[in-house]
């Protein structure tokens, strides 16, 4: 053999490819998709083998490749195991290549006996070759894979079918391969030596004497064929004979072509061996396609006992569904009757229920009809009797009411001839004033009588008897004089207690809560155009009444109306009233404070009505009082009294009790207390300075001291004086040291916070307080008016409700006398809280309050 031959590479090739073959059959044996596999590669490859690919190997060439194959270790590896049998196998092949020969050359070399030959070394090639294809193996296990991926009964049979038809016809067509592979393809050498080619086929060169077939390289190799080689044989037999050399060369190509039968018989044995692998493998998967089969039809079996056994169950659930629904049925049906006749029953219990219902309401409504007409007997009777109960009630009161009037009558025709007599007492005082005047003179004329008498006794001391008859005389004259004017004064002070008494008589029947109304005049800085229009009726009568003319107002027929507010008060003061006429009204009130009354006036009104201006301007009404009281008070000493009078101002801010005479710094941070001495009627404020008032100037001081405090104040909350409830308390305290008379009054003097209706809307923080206790403490003392004018005795009084109306409690009721000075501004923008303000106002004139009681006493001597 040459070294081409050797290293060729089909040579190297096919002893190395048992090995992916092996690996191949080793999954196979785990993956019965390597049952199908080889018999169609080896078809595949068997019919892709190339004709060039004829230079078959040599039997060293096999052997070598034999050599390096032949360590099958395991059944997995029976592929391999197959090729090398050609080499393991050898001894057996060639005592079969042997019998073959005996048959005769032209059996050996016919298509019978060579075929298989070169039939067997095809596999071998076949085999080593198909691996190197990659699409011969990717088949089966595209085969596998849809195998796999179908697991059904259906895909197992589709499988047993592929493995079968493919086993089946992998079989056949591999002994077709085998038996179509040409002479050529089983391995026969390109070079043959050719004893028996001396003659050069047609067209080449004869063969030199010194030739051999073996040096002598043909230009186109010669082959055995079925068809040719005879012909050839027998052409060369014509040119070349020579019997020994051809013998030889015979034996020779005899021994060569017996080898290479050998080496085909072993590679025949190699390929029987794959077939009967193959076989074994058929054998393998069909009982595995047996297994399956038998497992498919068991669980065909097991799906058709369990389908069975679902049909069984089905039919039962639909006859428990059916025997359910006959039983519910019937329930119903039962449920139904039952139903019906608690219906029945109910019905009948109903029926019977409302029977005797009916028989006990017509009892119960005959009795009730025979109670109803006995009260009714009985109510007749009692009201018979209440009606002439009432007749009578109803006479004795008007009987009464006659007499009341007879009463006020006589009480008015007293009052008339008590002033009267006043009168005729003043007329009486002023005659005795002269009277005394006249004794006083005579009193002179006697003193300068005396003298004269004394110098006359000097004169006269002669006649002695004459000198102390004369001084008897004038002496006796003298003490009649003196007794005179006692009983003078005597009358006077009588008189003086008579007029205290019919003051306040007259006090009384004006009422003791009055309501004055003030319009202020309307400023410079305000246009006429501004102005409400604002009648007073009986201005130059009683002046009581008041009309606020609202505005002009077009109706749709175009006639021009206004609507009037009418109001009526004890006194209307227009806007051109002074001051000075105001106090004269309610100087009388001071006087009832010097008497021992408890007095309190206060302005009520929106801010800018003039309130201020009213109460603690210069000429207002503060200061006013306590002139009027000083001059009384001066006026009453010759009768006998002292006054001492004590001021306090006060001012009520947020709740808070403020000293508007104390230090500025500790307004709305000291607190003051209210406290009250029920038995006495006293009302004290804790810490409180207290000015004594021992001339009038001192109440302008005090005044400008509150006033600067307020405007102090007034810094921090804006205008402080509106806000706030300002309280001027003057306690008037007179002993007479001639009678012992003592009177306790008081006399408080209010300026309230404006009463323009606050809302609390839009108010915040410290101003949303403010509102909140203004409008607390104005309604309280609404409240407290109105409580007072119910006149209940004993009845509650809502004067804890606010510090106002706590503080004012011994000035505000039965004990006092109250004036209420309702300010109105003139301006057209304020006449809605104008309206307010008086309609308050008139609530309050027509409140009565009861009879105020005198504090004093006569004091223990
Ligand atoms: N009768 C009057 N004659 C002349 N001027 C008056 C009269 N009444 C009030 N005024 C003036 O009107 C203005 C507002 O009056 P005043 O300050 O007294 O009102 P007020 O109601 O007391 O206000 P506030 O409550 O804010 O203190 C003041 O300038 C005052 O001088």
């Amino acid at each position: 053999m040459d070294d081409e031959n050797l290293s060729h590479p089909g040579a190297s090739t096919r002893s190395r490819l048992p090995q992916p073959g092996l690996r191949e059959m080793t999954s196979a044996t785990t993956n019965s998709r390597s049952g199908i596999l080889p018999p169609g590669s080896i078809a595949n490859k068997v019919t892709s083998v190339s004709p060039t690919r004829s230079n078959a190997p040599n039997p060293t060439d096999t052997k070598r490749s034999g050599s390096t194959m032949r360590q099958p270790t395991s059944p997995t590896k029976a592929h391999a195991r197959g090729s090398s049998y050609a080499s393991s196998t050898m001894s057996r092949s060639n005592s079969t290549a042997t019998r073959s020969i005996k048959g005769g050359f032209s059996s050996t070399v016919g298509a019978g006996s060579m075929r298989p030959a070169s039939s067997m070394a095809r596999p071998a090639s076949s085999i080593g070759t198909r691996k190197l294809n990659s699409s011969s193996i990717s088949r089966p296990a595209t085969s596998m894979d849809t195998r796999m991926d179908d697991a059904t009964g259906s895909v197992l049979g589709k499988r047993k079918d592929t493995t079968s038809s493919t086993a089946e016809t992998q079989i056949p067509s591999l002994t077709t391969q085998l038996a179509s592979v040409s002479l050529a393809d089983s391995g026969v050498p390109d070079v043959v030596p050719c004893p028996l080619f001396k003659q050069p086929p047609h067209g080449s060169h004869p063969l030199h004497p010194n030739e051999t077939c073996s040096t002598r390289k043909q230009p186109t190799p010669l082959f055995l064929t079925k068809n040719s080689s005879v012909q050839v044989f027998n052409s060369r037999i014509d040119t070349q004979w020579d019997h020994e050399l051809r013998e030889k060369q015979m034996n020779d190509m005899f021994e060569t072509f017996m080898s290479r039968m050998n080496q085909q018989g072993h590679n025949s044995a190699g390929l029987k061996e794959s077939v009967d692998f193959y076989k074994t493998r058929i054998d393998e998967l069909e009982k595995t396609r047996d297994a399956i089969t038998e497992s498919n039809t068991n669980l065909r079996v097991e799906m058709e006992v369990l389908k069975t056994q679902l049909i069984t169950a089905e039919n039962s659930l639909k006859a428990v569904q059916r025997d359910q629904e006959i039983a519910i049925d019937d329930l119903e049906m039962r449920q139904r009757i039952e139903m019906e006749s608690i219906r029945q029953d109910s019905k009948k219990d109903a029926e019977a229920l409302s029977a005797r219902h009916q028989i006990e309401m017509q009892e119960l409504r005959r009795q009730l009809e025979n109670e109803i007409e006995d009260e009714k007997a009985a109510r007749v009777r009692e009201l018979g009797k209440m009606t002439s109960k009432n007749a009578s009630a109803l006479q004795e009161s008007e009987m009464e009411l006659r007499s009341k009037l007879r009463e006020i009558d006589s009480v008015s025709s007293l009052l008339e001839s008590t002033k009267a007599e006043l009168d005729r007492e003043r007329k009486h005082t002023n005659d005795l004033r002269q009277n005394l005047d006249t004794v006083s003179s005579n009193s002179v004329t006697l003193e300068s009588t005396i003298r004269a008498l004394k110098a006359r006794i000097e004169f006269l001391e002669g006649g002695r008897e004459e000198q102390s008859e004369a001084f008897e005389r004038c002496n006796q004259d003298m003490m009649d004089a003196l007794a005179e004017t006692d009983a003078v004064k005597e009358k006077l002070r009588r008189e003086e207690t008579l007029r205290r008494k019919l003051h306040n008589q007259v006090q009384e029947l004006k009422g003791n809560i009055r309501v004055f109304c003030r319009v202020r005049p309307s400023l410079n800085s305000e246009p006429a155009s501004h102005i409400a229009a604002m009648q007073y009726p009986d201005e130059t009568e009683d002046a009581k009444e008041i009309n606020i003319m609202g505005l002009e107002e077009k109706s749709s027929l175009g006639t021009v109306s206004r609507k009037n507010n009418n109001f009526s008060f004890d006194r209307v003061f227009g806007p051109r009233t002074q001051n000075g006429e105001v106090f004269d009204e309610i100087s009388q009130l001071v006087q009832s404070a010097l008497d021992g009354y408890n007095v309190c006036i206060f302005c009520y009104g929106q801010t800018g009505s003039g309130k201020t201006h009213t109460m603690s301007s210069q000429d207002g009404m503060i200061p006013r009082a306590v002139h009027q009281i000083y001059e009384t008070a001066q006026g009453l000493e010759e009768k006998g009294w002292r006054y001492t009078m004590a001021g306090n101002f006060v001012e009520v801010y947020n709740e808070n009790l403020n000293d508007l005479l104390g230090n500025p710094d500790e307004l709305d941070k000291k607190k003051h207390e209210i406290r009250h001495d029920m038995q006495r009627g006293k009302t004290i404020i804790t810490d409180i300075t207290t000015v004594q008032l021992d001339s009038p100037e001192m109440v302008e001081s005090i005044l400008k001291n509150a006033d600067a405090n307020r405007s102090v104040a007034a810094t921090k909350a804006n205008e402080r004086s509106s806000r706030s409830h300002s309280v001027f308390i003057l306690k008037l305290i007179g002993e007479n040291h001639i009678t012992g008379e003592r009177s306790e009054g008081t006399l408080n003097l209010v300026d309230l916070a404006g009463s323009e209706r606050l809302s609390h809307s839009g108010a915040t923080g410290e101003r949303l307080k403010e509102t909140q206790n203004i409008n607390r403490s104005l309604s309280s003392l609404g409240d407290v008016i109105a409580a007072l004018g119910q006149g209940k005795d004993g009845g509650h009084i809502p004067y804890r409700n606010s510090k106002l109306t706590y503080l004012l409690q011994f000035s505000l009721g039965g004990n006092s006398k109250t004036l209420m000075f309702v300010m109105v501004s003139p301006l057209q923008a304020h006449m809605s809280e104008t309206l307010t303000s008086l309609k308050f106002a008139t609530k309050v004139h027509n409140t009565h309050i009861g009879t105020a009681k005198r504090q004093a006493r006569v004091r223990d001597t």
